[in-house]
Parts: C-alpha cells; sequence; structure tokens
C-alpha cells in the first residue's frame, strides 16, 4: 500500500469548475422517494392523501383534513418559523399550550420581565410553540426531515411544515413528549446548548443525533393512523454489485457502511464470498451469474437506485451478466471500480475476465476508478508517477466511460494521496494528506462508494468525487488495527454518539 508521508491539501479539486457532464442517468424518482413538491401547497400534501388512506382502511383524525389556501393579504410578509406556532394554535388547530405550571409565552408586544423566555423560577426554557417543534425538528428541521424521510437541509420550517399534520394525528402534547422524551417532572433544567461539532454545517452535513427507540415509536404511532403514508420517507438508494470480504474492511460491507454513512440506502448483489482477514484472501467462492444478474435486476425493478457500483466481479460471466442487465435497465449513473486484486496480492477477478471488463463494462461506466495497478493491467502502461496517471487515464477514456479516475494511493510520489480525474478533456487532480498508517484496507471501495451514494443524490461527478475523497481522506484517519494485518479504514468519525443524558422513554421488553 501507499507510501507515507505529509501532505498540504484538503481534497478539492485544483480546477474546481463545475464541468458540463451532459445529462447523467438521473436517479430514479418515483413513487413515496420522489421529492416534496415545491409551492405553496406543499403543506397539505399530506391531506391530498387522504382519500387514498381512507380506500385503504386508514383510520385517520379528523384533525387531519385539508385546508383551503388562504389569500395573504397584499404585502403580507411570507410565512416563517414562528408561524409554526401560530398556525398550531389558530383557529381549528390544537392549541400548543404551555406545560402545566408553566406560564404562556408572552405576547408580541406585552412586554418582558426578565431574560426573554425564562419562567418564573428563572428557568429559561424554550417557548411552548419551540418545545413542540424540537420534537420533529429543532435544528433547521433536520429531525424532522430524517424521521418523516423529507430531503434535508431545506429551509428552516418547511420538515416542520410537511410534518405538522402528521403531528397533529399523534394527539396531546404531553403524550407526545412523553413518549419521545420521557416522564419528566417540574420543569426542564436549563441545559446549555450543545455545540455543533467541527465540521457539521447549519443543515447538518453529518447524521443527526436520533434515538432510535423514540425514532421507533413515533414510526409506530404515525403507520397506526396512516400518516406515515405522507412521509415521502424513502432515502436515495445505491445498488453495490461486489464480492463479501468476511473481514468486513472491504468489499459489499464497506461499501453497505459507506453508503449508511452517505446518507443513502444500500442493496447488494453479491457476486462471490471471500474468506478474508486483515492479513489476506485465502478462498473465494463465486455466486452463478444468473444469480447476479438476477439480483440486480429484483433490486432495481422494485425498490429502484439512484446510482450503482461495482466492485469485485470475479469472473468473466460475472461481468457479461452484469453488462447485460445495466444496458437493460435504469441504475442509475454507474460506477465501475475494477478490483483486480486484494491489498495484499490475491487475486480478485480471473485474468480471462480482464478483456471483458474492458469491452463489456468500461463503455457503460460513467466513472471508472482503477488504482495504479489495475489501471496498468487494464492498459499495459507503467503508472508510477502523476504523468503516468494521466496517460493511463486518457488510454482508458478511449475504452469508452465518461468519467476515469485514476488512484493515487499506490503512486509513490512520496507526498500528497492524488487521484487524477478525466472527462475526455480536463485533468482535474484531487489531493489530500497522505495519511502515515498501515491501516488502509478498503480504501478503494470506500472512495467508489462515497462517490455512488453522493451520485445517487444527484450531484455531478466532480463534486460526488471530490465528496468522496473527502470522506475516504477522513476514514484513513480513522482507521484501526483490527487483526494482525492491515486494519480497515473507519466510519465512526460520522456517526454522533448515543445520547447519554436523554435514554430512551420506553423499551419493549418480550421476556417472559
Ligand atoms: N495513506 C493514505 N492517506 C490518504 N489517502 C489515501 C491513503 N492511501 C490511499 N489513499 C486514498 O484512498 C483512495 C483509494 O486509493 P488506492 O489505495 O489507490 O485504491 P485501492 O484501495 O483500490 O488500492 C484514493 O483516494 C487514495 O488517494
Ligand atoms: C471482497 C473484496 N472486494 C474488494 C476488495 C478490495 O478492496 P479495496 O478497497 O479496493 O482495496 P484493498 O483494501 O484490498 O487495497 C477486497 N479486498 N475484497
Amino acid at each position: 500500500m501507499p507510501a507515507e508521508g505529509e501532505g498540504d491539501d484538503d481534497g478539492r479539486p485544483d480546477e474546481h469548475e463545475r464541468p458540463a457532464v451532459g445529462r447523467q442517468r438521473g436517479p430514479v424518482r418515483r413513487g413515496p422517494g420522489a421529492p416534496v413538491p415545491r409551492g405553496p401547497h406543499r403543506r397539505d400534501a399530506a391531506a391530498r392523501r387522504l382519500p387514498a388512506l381512507r380506500r385503504a382502511g386508514h383510520a385517520l383524525p379528523a384533525r387531519v383534513r385539508p385546508r383551503p389556501a388562504r389569500p395573504r393579504r397584499p404585502g403580507a410578509r411570507r410565512a416563517v418559523r414562528g408561524d409554526v406556532r401560530r398556525a398550531r394554535g389558530g383557529r381549528g388547530g390544537r392549541r400548543a399550550g404551555p406545560a402545566r405550571g408553566v406560564p404562556r409565552r408572552p405576547r408580541r408586544g406585552a412586554g418582558r420581565r426578565g431574560p426573554a423566555g425564562a419562567d418564573h423560577a428563572g428557568v429559561r426554557r424554550p417557548p411552548p410553540h419551540r418545545r413542540a417543534h424540537r420534537l420533529v425538528g429543532g435544528g433547521g428541521g433536520g429531525r424532522a426531515a430524517l424521521l418523516l424521510g423529507l430531503p434535508r437541509g431545506g429551509p428552516r420550517a418547511a420538515a416542520a411544515v410537511v410534518a405538522r399534520p402528521a403531528l397533529r394525528a399523534l394527539g396531546g402534547g404531553v403524550r407526545r413528549r412523553r413518549l419521545l422524551r420521557g416522564r419528566r417532572r417540574g420543569p426542564r433544567p436549563h441545559r446549555p446548548a450543545r455545540a455543533r461539532p467541527a465540521g457539521a454545517g447549519a443543515h447538518g452535513e453529518r447524521l443527526p443525533h436520533l434515538d432510535p427507540v423514540r425514532v421507533d415509536v413515533l414510526g409506530r404511532l404515525l403507520a397506526a393512523r396512516g400518516v406515515a403514508a405522507v412521509s415521502g420517507g424513502v432515502p436515495p438508494r445505491a445498488l453495490t454489485v461486489a464480492g463479501s470480504d468476511s473481514g468486513g474492511g472491504a468489499g459489499l460491507q464497506c461499501d453497505l457502511r459507506t453508503f449508511l454513512c452517505c446518507g443513502v440506502h444500500g442493496a447488494t448483489a453479491v457476486t462471490a464470498v471471500t474468506v478474508q482477514d486483515s492479513r489476506g484472501v485465502t478462498g473465494v467462492h463465486e455466486v452463478p451469474a444468473d444469480v447476479v444478474a438476477a439480483q440486480v435486476e429484483a433490486v432495481v425493478g422494485d425498490i429502484g437506485v439512484g446510482a450503482t457500483k461495482t466492485g469485485m466481479l470475479a469472473s468473466a460471466p460475472i461481468i457479461e451478466a452484469v453488462a447485460d442487465v445495466v444496458e437493460r435497465l435504469d441504475v442509475g449513473p454507474f460506477v465501475v471500480d475494477p478490483v483486480c486484486a486484494s491489498m495484499h496480492g490475491s487475486r480478485l477477478l480471473r485474468p480471462d475476465a480482464l478483456d471483458a471488463l474492458r469491452t463489456r463494462l468500461l463503455p457503460l461506466a460513467t466513472l471508472v476508478t482503477p488504482n495504479a495497478p489495475e489501471a496498468r493491467l487494464l492498459t499495459g502502461l507503467p503508472v508510477t508517477d502523476r504523468a503516468g496517471q494521466v496517460e493511463a487515464a486518457r488510454a482508458l477514456h478511449a475504452l469508452g466511460p465518461r468519467w476515469v479516475l485514476v488512484k493515487g494511493g499506490h503512486v509513490a510520489e512520496g507526498e500528497p494521496a492524488v487521484d487524477v480525474l478525466f472527462d475526455g478533456e480536463r485533468v482535474l487532480e484531487l489531493r489530500a494528506p497522505r495519511v502515515a498508517t498501515p491501516h488502509t484496507h478498503g480504501t478503494g471501495d470506500c472512495l467508489a462508494a462515497a462517490t455512488t451514494a453522493w451520485l445517487a443524490q444527484g450531484l455531478d461527478v466532480v463534486e460526488a468525487v471530490r465528496r468522496g475523497k473527502q470522506y475516504v481522506t477522513a476514514a484513513v484517519v480513522d482507521a484501526y488495527p483490527a487483526g494482525a494485518g492491515a486494519g480497515p479504514v473507519g466510519h465512526r468519525w460520522r456517526v454522533r454518539d448515543w445520547p447519554a443524558e436523554e435514554p430512551p422513554a420506553a423499551v419493549p421488553s418480550t421476556a417472559g
């Protein structure tokens, strides 16, 4: 694996433009996964589905009903976040009154005594509307969005607006609060705001903190009332066609982990089972080619995918079968990681399969991501330095893929880990510091999977690769020595700690 050294950059392409890539096959947009429509009537999306839900036999609370669009007064300002409270407490709506013993928030203009939001005991607490709001998304609608499966990162109030009918269906605020936060007596103690972790954006580039038990309870309540149907709660999906690494560091295990950490649901078509640990591969059991193709067909036909990647394909018949099915179906942007061998030199592709890789799969690829030895095998060119990476990228592009990324992990230039991206015209370099560690098992899979995940979310190739490179760099920093040999890259940097201060409200027990 790569030599160690120091680096100096942050993973951005040197030439950071947004090329017109031509139309990529976009993510499959259908059914509940389709984006929430923009426009003034989005808030009634839940209500518009009511007839269908009723026909399906769902008992729906009377409170969830379409509301006629209210004409805007000339010169009236747009709704802002605080209006969620007014809407909830307004005509016909359930009033989110204060908890017992807590004074109402003073009306605007009524004058405040003491610090804003402080109760009579001097305890600073958020006003009632904000507490209710927090159940579904205190931070820019991120939690609400995740809970209800909405696209995140939108306008602050959007997720809460769409979530409102669903939350109303849950009934009273006290019940909701107990379910989601646990029974609490007395006023909530003041808790200082938690600092946002370094690197997390306003709309949370990281996964938001969610208590799975709460999510589960809320999800079941919503489902019982038929409200889950309004959530549009399906994340983007991505497919990996890859082999299993029993050690868990590379292969489909790494892909699935990376998919999740980059915000997509991962599906798999297994090509081979390897007997593998941190020291190498000691056995390979191939899956029949027709079974591989059938897995792809099942996933694409039913679940739908926004992007697909390949890893270990093992043999020419498997490559042929995958090429056939990819030609027929819409698999989204197609990333080919031409895995030939493990980092220990164990063969993961039969030598007679190289030709099928060149002639059948590469022409279908949106992006092909060889490391230096794979680029050498596919082109016959020596790939020992940056110039060699560029030359190989040009030769590979001639075989038909739209983009080529020749990775630099094995290019012993000593300094940064530089990958070369080529689209037939421009050469972009993605550089990141080279991390001094022997634990780099799974780097290639990690980079290709993260890139695929971002493609599944609609990013263009340059931006998806840039984020993929950032992801793998962080993963190499987070690598750990599991086993006697080369340990895997780590993904825990993407996952927040289990919440220590707020235990789950209730844990259902099946014992006895
Ligand atoms: N020690 C390292 N420090 C930082 N990045 C690395 C390191 N080793 C590899 N990378 C990066 O990981 C990705 C995978 O590279 P590479 O090791 O060449 O692929 P593969 O795992 O397929 O052999 C590339 O972006 C490469 O630059
Ligand atoms: C089953 C399986 N698939 C792929 C690989 C190779 O993983 P990759 O991340 O490309 O590279 P190394 O970590 O092996 O350098 C694998 N080992 N097993």
